[in-house]
């Protein structure tokens, strides 16, 4: 599987960062810093339309190749935060995805949105880098972590600050997942792409979001790109969207955002006005 080879590089960046990183120093930096901006609660209590949105800063991807050529990652997060999106994520992992930590530090630095560092987490030193960097969540993938990581992830993210949002692909992930302990700060993520082919489907946030327990929230991600698909999604109960590619691909980031998600304060429009190339 694709992932193996992603977790294989993560393992050498992570025995570089240890030699790097000492967790004692992290806290001391750490203790001087901001609050962070509650992701969590923004994407559901706090959120602008009746979907919450978190707007990826997406280069390039295993599946896709080079997304955007000209990236900015911080004209990006200016039109994002512009057009309304409720919290960002921003891609640090450099070679499958040509993000960088350098693109967090920049977007902390230009909006005030709530950050997902996104990468693919394997090591506790890797929250504390997020934290670091400006970021107000991690993202947390069951499928390379055991349920144990998770749970000892999640409890040291939210020790420094940060929510979690827990990713699942699969029905034993999700069994997997509603076994832990979740508090408060942590979102499901349902991924509607499979990891073998790649291909999306968001039949897979129809059906494992009929899992999640109430009072969950549960954010669907990846493969969305049309008000179609928002209004399906709407009937699955999520109350985010995570959305990265369609909005690459478009010259006009914030007309992209308001025609999918509607404007800020209503419902979507109905009907059949779809941003696909
Ligand atoms: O995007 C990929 O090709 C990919 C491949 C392997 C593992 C993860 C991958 N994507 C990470 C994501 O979760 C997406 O970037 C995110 O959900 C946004 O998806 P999209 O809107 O389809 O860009």
């Amino acid at each position: 599987m694709y992932l193996d080879r992603i977790v294989e590089t993560k393992r050498e960046e992570t025995a570089k960062l240890a030699a790097t990183l000492s967790i004692p120093q992290a806290l001391e930096t750490i203790a001087g810093m901001p609050a962070t901006k509650g992701f969590a609660k923004t994407l559901t209590a706090g959120r602008k339309r009746d979907m919450g949105l978190i707007a990826e800063v997406k280069k390039a991807s295993p599946s896709k190749g080079l997304i955007r050529p000209d990236f900015d990652p911080v004209a990006i997060a200016l039109a994002y935060e512009e057009a309304g999106a409720d919290c960002l994520s921003v891609l640090t992992d450099a070679p499958y995805f040509q993000g960088s930590s350098e693109y967090l530090q920049a977007v902390r630095q230009a909006v005030n949105l709530p950050l997902l560092r996104k990468d693919f987490v394997i090591d506790e030193r890797q929250i504390y880098e997020a934290r670091i960097l400006g970021a107000d969540a991690v993202l947390l993938i069951a499928a390379i972590l055991t349920p144990q990581q998770i749970s000892t992830f999640m409890r040291t993210a939210a020790s420094i600050g940060l929510d979690s949002l827990i990713e699942v692909h699969s029905l034993e992930e999700m069994k997997t997942v509603l076994e832990l302990e979740l508090s408060e700060g942590v979102l499901i993520g349902i991924n509607n792409r499979n990891l073998h082919t790649f291909e999306t489907s968001l039949a897979a946030s129809e059906s494992l979001g009929k899992l999640v327990p109430e009072g969950v929230p549960f954010i669907s991600e990846s493969g969305i790109s049309s008000v179609q698909d928002m209004d399906f999604l709407r009937n699955t109960g999520a109350s985010g969207v995570l959305i990265g590619e369609c909005f690459m691909r478009q010259k006009d980031i914030q007309a992209a955002v308001n025609a999918l998600m509607g404007p800020v304060g209503s419902a979507a429009k109905e009907g059949g006005v779809s941003i696909h190339e």
